[in-house]
């Protein structure tokens, strides 16, 4: 806590680690081959090591979040309270209410035995009476505070904040780097003794050009300096809801499509493999190339030519934490981290292996390789300690020539499956062509295997391993650019990328080139097919996107049931007409009434009824007669991601926050559906003609007493409020709407003239600001967009239509082609094509918002 600060010296004396001689989370695991070495490495004075093991914790556990002053843990306490419905509890703030002064004073006081005492009696009193529902947060450093939380490790997350070098110097205000660097390589020892959990909480990087969004100038978004740990926050959620079960974070959860299918369960999905090297050093823009894949691989393969990679801040250890930090904060496509193990290690490069695993596993990682070479007992070890990362045994050694045919292959996958990984990953460098048909009947072998099966990755490597690669189902390793150098590579380099793999799919006719549409009564301004055959072309799928405009829906029948239909966007006025169309509507399509997503299904189930989840997916681009249709609405997935993308860490919702809708047709539907997923309770709508708001509300009242959907399943009652004029004062008892979001029109439509609609003043009081979504796009300075500008020193972010199209659309995509959408590439298209509704393009104003095209949600 600022304020209460300790010399470098004390922190440095041996009040500190006690127990560490070096190691990271100490002994974990150690080779049973390597019995001497374990003996003189056993630390001094012996405290028991920790287990390493990650325990599951329930929803409720309270959590510990410790480290050096300065790496931001208060911070993300604050962030994290809202999102897991606990309380902040800070040890020093507590000792000083217990004691009556501060940690330095009273240690002044009282000498340091004494003060020692207490905050271990402090902290032990906190422990105990908040097992659960507490988020704690503790800077001590110091013997007892060590065995305390040590013990807390076995049923809760004690997490180890780490943060980069500058940020910590800059924090403590020390000019010497040398002893900032023993600080942290000191503190590293110490926190890696007692906590089971480690995160590199990134630091912001201020854009160039934030002086722009400080002026709020015309067409800026949610990218106002209010969001700037909007990133740090998603992505210290994303840790939690990796380490909480499933389901902990609803807010949090994605809503995409195919965010919720395992890749592994899906055909054909690929991994960019990124070496640590290029993602610590910045220089790779491997950001960019995260187009088509659905996972990446972060790679370390420096193992053998490292130091003893213990104890030193420049660590292997230290580089894997921040790199899965940078990849984590940049992307939510899951993590798998892979730490090569040489083809033919010594004892202590194994000893550095299990460590570095063992370490691997307090990041959370989505996937962790464990080579198969290891002894059963550490693979045993390490696959019991994991939490909720999938183990992926993997066996690749370059000099292993042995034909597919033999059956030591059979028996890795069958070593894996009897030890309970989650995975297996195969991969041997092609010597021929010949090699890439061999490897067929060995998937055969091992698909015809009776029991106990586990997903297989199988392929050869090397330049004549190409086509088994693009033929391997599941997360075949890829890389970010074309090769276009054949090299001997000892590594399983990737020689493919997603794209060229993606397109040898199509080239050999596995998939067909579909047609896709957006339909609508006059879709010919339509910015959707810019947008989709941008994210389609960068893929490597020949699909093409076209408007089609028609009076009726009977007139776009002829091509819902052509055989090469892949799918179809649904503009005005067709979003609920369309609905009587399709055989089967998502939970949210129905009760939001309307949908704007058509997908053709070509496979039913025994029972006519249409697949869910993974085999939804399962003809997906494939030709054939269409046997029904499936509805989908994907605005509200959109509202939702928007609304989540501007709602800053201050205006996290609460059982007290209120949402604002504006309007009452079908778009407001959507909107009040996606507020309700958000955890929205109070809802005000101010429509002109009142009766139409009524109706929107009885609509969403009656869901609820039906009890259908799943935001109903919180006990607390939904409030709805309906404004019958703008001169209506806000309720007196109730805070001021952060979320409001406008759903009427922004543009002339026949003789009706814009609304140009302003919120009463007195409705904009909430002292936090927060979030104005304005759904149209014709117009980008309305005047409700402008008075949300103007609010931006109030703390007012403003969204538009060119901020939604893309997120309702990635959706799509995942539904059209069964792929991660490209968000980049379509964010950006969009903001390229714009026209505002005289034709005119404003590509120097929307400059910043294409440059900030950064993933933020999912
Ligand atoms: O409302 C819209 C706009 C849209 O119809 C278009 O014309 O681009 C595409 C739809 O997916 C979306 O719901």
């Amino acid at each position: 806590m600022a304020g209460v600060k300790r010399s470098l010296a004390a922190m440095m004396s041996n009040e500190g680690p006690l127990s560490v001689d070096g190691r990271l989370r100490p002994y974990a695991f150690i080779s049973s081959n390597s019995e001497s070495a374990v003996t003189s490495r056993t630390p001094t004075p012996p405290l028991t090591p920790t287990s390493g093991k990650i325990p599951g914790f329930t929803s409720d556990a309270s959590l510990a979040l410790v480290g050096l002053r300065g790496s931001g843990k208060s911070t993300l306490a604050i962030m994290a309270a809202s999102a897991l419905k606990k309380k902040v509890i800070n040890v020093d703030v507590v000792f000083q209410s217990v004691t009556g002064s501060s940690s330095s004073s009273f240690k002044q006081v009282h000498g340091n035995a004494e003060y020692q005492r207490r905050q271990a009696e402090v902290l032990q009193e906190i422990i105990q009476q908040n097992p659960t529902g507490s988020i704690i947060v503790c800077p001590w450093m110091e013997r007892n505070v060590q065995i305390l939380l040590r013990q807390f490790t076995t049923t809760n997350p004690v997490i180890h904040v780490l943060r980069d070098l500058d940020a910590i110097q800059g924090h403590l205000k020390l000019t010497d780097k040398t002893k900032v660097r023993n600080l942290m390589k000191m503190s590293n020892l110490f926190y890696r003794s007692c906590t089971n959990l480690e995160f590199f909480n990134v630091s912001e990087v201020r854009e160039k050009n934030v002086e722009r969004y400080e002026i709020g100038g015309r067409g800026s978004t949610a990218n106002a300096p209010y969001l700037a740990l909007k990133q740090a926050e998603r992505h210290f959620l994303k840790f939690l809801s990796l380490v909480y079960p499933s389901g902990t974070i609803p807010f949090f959860e994605s809503a995409f499509p195919l965010a919720s299918i395992a890749p592994e369960d899906r055909n054909f999905t690929y991994c960019l493999s990124v070496h640590i090297q290029d993602i610590l050093s910045g220089n790779e823009k491997w950001e960019d190339s995260i187009v088509g894949v659905d996972a990446i691989q972060i790679f370390v393969n420096n193992l053998a030519t490292a130091r003893d990679p213990i104890g030193d801040t420049d660590d292997l250890t230290n580089r894997i934490t921040e790199a899965t930090g940078i990849v984590r904060r940049s992307t939510m496509l899951p993590i798998l981290l892979h730490i090569k193990l040489p083809d033919v290690p010594n004892n202590r490069i194994v000893r550095s292996y299990l460590d570095l695993l063992s370490h691997s596993l307090s990041l959370a990682p989505e996937m962790l390789t464990v080579d198969l070479r290891l002894d059963q007992s550490d693979l045993a070890r390490i696959i019991s300690s994991k939490s909720r990362s999938k183990i992926i045994g993997s066996y690749f050694i370059s000099t292993d020539v042995q034909s597919w045919d033999s059956p030591s292959w059979a028996s890795w996958y069958q070593k894996a499956c009897q030890l309970g990984c989650d995975m297996v990953r195969l991969v041997r460098v092609a010597k021929s062509m010949e090699d890439n048909f061999v490897i067929s009947r060995f998937k055969s072998k091992i698909s015809s295997l009776q029991s106990n099966k586990i997903p297989l990755i199988a392929y050869n490597s090397g330049y004549l391993g190409r086509h088994s690669s693009c033929f391997n189902q599941i997360l075949t390793l890829v890389a970010s650019s074309p090769v276009t150098q054949v090299q001997e590579r000892i590594a399983p380099f990737p020689y493919i990328t997603a794209k060229e793999a993606t397109n040898a799919l199509y080239a050999s006719f596995v998939y067909d080139a579909m047609k896709l549409y957006v339909f609508g009564a006059n879709v010919g301004y339509s910015m959707s097919p810019a947008m989709h055959n941008a994210a389609l072309s960068s893929c490597g799928i020949p699909h093409y996107y076209a408007p089609y405009s028609s009076d009726s829906l009977k007139g776009v029948e002829h091509l819902i049931y052509d055989t090469h239909f892949g799918g179809a966007s649904i503009g005005l006025p067709f979003k609920v007409e369309v609905t009587t169309l399709t055989k089967y509507l998502s939970p949210h399509a129905r009760a939001i009434g309307a949908a704007n997503t058509l997908i053709p299904i070509r496979q039913l189930k025994s029972d006519g009824t249409i697949p869910t989840g993974s085999a939804l997916f399962a003809g997906i681009n494939r030709a054939g007669p269409v046997l029904a249709l499936y509805g989908e609405n994907t605005d509200w997935i959109g509202i939702r991601a928007c609304i989540r993308r501007g709602l800053s860490p201050a205006n996290a919702v609460r059982p007290n926050t209120w949402g604002l809708v504006i309007g009452a047709g079908g778009m407001a539907r959507a909107a009040v559906y996606a507020m309700l997923q958000v955890g929205i309770k109070n809802i005000a709508i101010y429509n002109r003609t009142t009766e139409n708001a009524e109706k929107l509300v009885s609509h969403f009242q009656k869901l609820h007493k039906e009890g259908e959907q799943n935001f109903l399943t919180d006990d607390q009652e939904i409030r709805f409020h309906i404004f019958n004029s703008l001169e209506e004062p806000w309720p007196s008892d109730q805070r001021y709407p952060s979320i409001i979001i406008s759903c009427i029109p922004t543009h002339p439509i026949g003789n009706t003239p814009s609304p140009e609609f302003r919120l009463p003043d007195v409705w904009m009081a909430n002292q936090t600001g927060g979030v104005i979504i304005e759904l149209g796009y014709k117009t980008l300075n309305t005047p409700l967009l402008k008075q949300a500008r103007d609010g931006a020193s109030r703390g007012w972010v403003a969204m538009d239509g060119l901020d939604l199209l893309p997120e309702q659309g990635c959706a799509q995509f995942e539904l059209f082609t069964g792929r991660r959408a490209p968000r980049r590439v379509m964010r950006r298209e969009i903001l390229e094509n714009y026209r505002d509704e005289y034709g005119k393009s404003h590509l120097e104003e929307l400059q910043y918002r294409l440059q900030s095209t950064v993933e933020q949600d999912s």
